[in-house]
């Protein structure tokens, strides 16, 4: 996401927000027709408004020159919690944050944080919320102590208070010991940590973090994961967008997934896992070596299929839940005579969840 550059990104004054464009006659009926429309507002008041989401857009619109980058979005992000924001190139990720961050005001619908709006109360909702982008367009020829100095007077903290509250964040993203470097010098991932300290010195409650691991070797990715556990722990609330939905699934809580300037999904990532067609499938992993055991799972009464699954002892069991309840079933794989190593849910690979929700190109 690169439409926002790192000073654009920073607290820009309300007049510099990109004030909304009235949405056509088609936009405001189907608003109002949507089972979540504007119409809906008053009575949904209460659920939409609750302090507890650290984020909620409303049935929420947003046109570029005529052209839908979102349409009708719906979705919170609970308090305290580390939720991905997945999608695929010009999903409407970077327009969802930037309405989030108040650097867009939405054409139609709500955006709140912490149950403020981003409109009425944009000055509390700055003080609420840490963005970073996921480059540095400028300020690469500053030190990361001039940089995060620069940032930290600009949200009014004394000289003498900015001292203290730099070595503070740069310790949580154990950067002290390059106070004084360049940034232009530092790794990508050491970027990317001066990034997030820099997001940290107002100390918000909400970190808008877009594609923080991208272009990260594997090392530096797990140490970023690492601290973003550490800061959520601290009780940040973290929304974090990315393209790849695997690489979200250890960390993150919940996630909301956006296709073409729709939500696709938004929840827990177990019920993304959980596929319904699969209820009455589970995958049973025998000895390494044993003998095929695809017919004597099928001839178990009330088994629908069995099937190999994966490179070793592996097979997805399909029963009838009318004839046989996964207990039974299990108990009786077991009683084969062949040592079973493990049984499970069968959940669907992440990577295949996504595919099946978003849509193959680039907009
Ligand atoms: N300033 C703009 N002017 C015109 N169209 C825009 C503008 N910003 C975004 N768009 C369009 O809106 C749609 C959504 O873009 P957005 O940047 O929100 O998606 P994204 O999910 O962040 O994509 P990416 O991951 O590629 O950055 C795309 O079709 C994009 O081309």
């Amino acid at each position: 996401m690169n439409h926002m550059s790192d000073d654009e990104a920073q607290a820009a004054p309300p007049d510099q927000v990109q004030q909304p464009t009235p949405l056509d006659n088609e936009d405001f009926e189907k608003a109002a027709s949507s089972p979540a429309g504007a119409a809906d507002e008053a009575s949904d008041q209460i659920a939409w408004a609750d302090p507890n989401h650290a984020i909620s857009l409303h049935n929420v619109t947003h046109r570029y020159q005529g052209k839908k980058a979102l349409d009708r979005v719906s979705f919170v992000v609970e308090k305290g919690a580390l939720h991905g924001f997945v999608g695929p190139n010009g999903a409407g990720k970077t327009t969802s944050l930037k309405l989030v961050c108040t650097l867009l005001q939405p054409q139609a619908g709500r955006v709140r944080v912490f149950g403020e709006d981003v409109v009425d109360n944009i000055r509390k909702v700055r003080t609420m919320i840490g963005f970073m982008p996921d480059h540095f367009s400028t300020y690469r020829q500053m030190t990361v102590n001039e940089y995060l100095d620069f940032f930290a007077a600009a949200y009014g903290l004394p000289p003498a208070r900015r001292i203290e509250v730099i070595e503070q964040v740069l310790s949580l993203v154990d950067m002290n010991h390059r106070q004084n470097d360049l940034i232009s010098g530092l790794s990508r991932g050491m970027q990317q940590r001066v990034g997030l300290a820099r997001v940290l010195v107002n100390d918000p409650e909400l970190l808008l973090l877009d594609e923080p691991a991208s272009g990260l070797d594997p090392r530096a990715r797990i140490e970023l994961m690492d601290i973003l556990r550490a800061l959520r722990s601290m009780g940040k609330t973290i929304f974090i967008s990315s393209h790849i939905l695997s690489e979200l699934a250890e960390l993150c809580d919940a996630v909301t997934i956006i296709d073409r300037g729709e939500i696709r999904f938004s929840g827990r990532i177990g019920d993304l896992l959980t596929n319904p067609q699969n209820r009455h499938t589970l995958r049973f992993e025998f000895a390494p070596g044993s003998a095929d055991m695809r017919e004597a799972l099928a001839q178990i009464e009330g088994v629908v299929s069995a099937e190999k699954s994966g490179e070793g002892a592996g097979y997805r069991v399909e029963f009838d839940p009318a004839r046989l309840d996964a207990n039974q079933l299990v108990v009786r794989v077991a009683s084969l005579g062949v040592p079973l190593v493990s049984f499970s849910e069968d959940r669907r690979q992440l990577n295949e969840a996504f595919m099946d929700l978003t849509t193959a190109g680039v907009r």
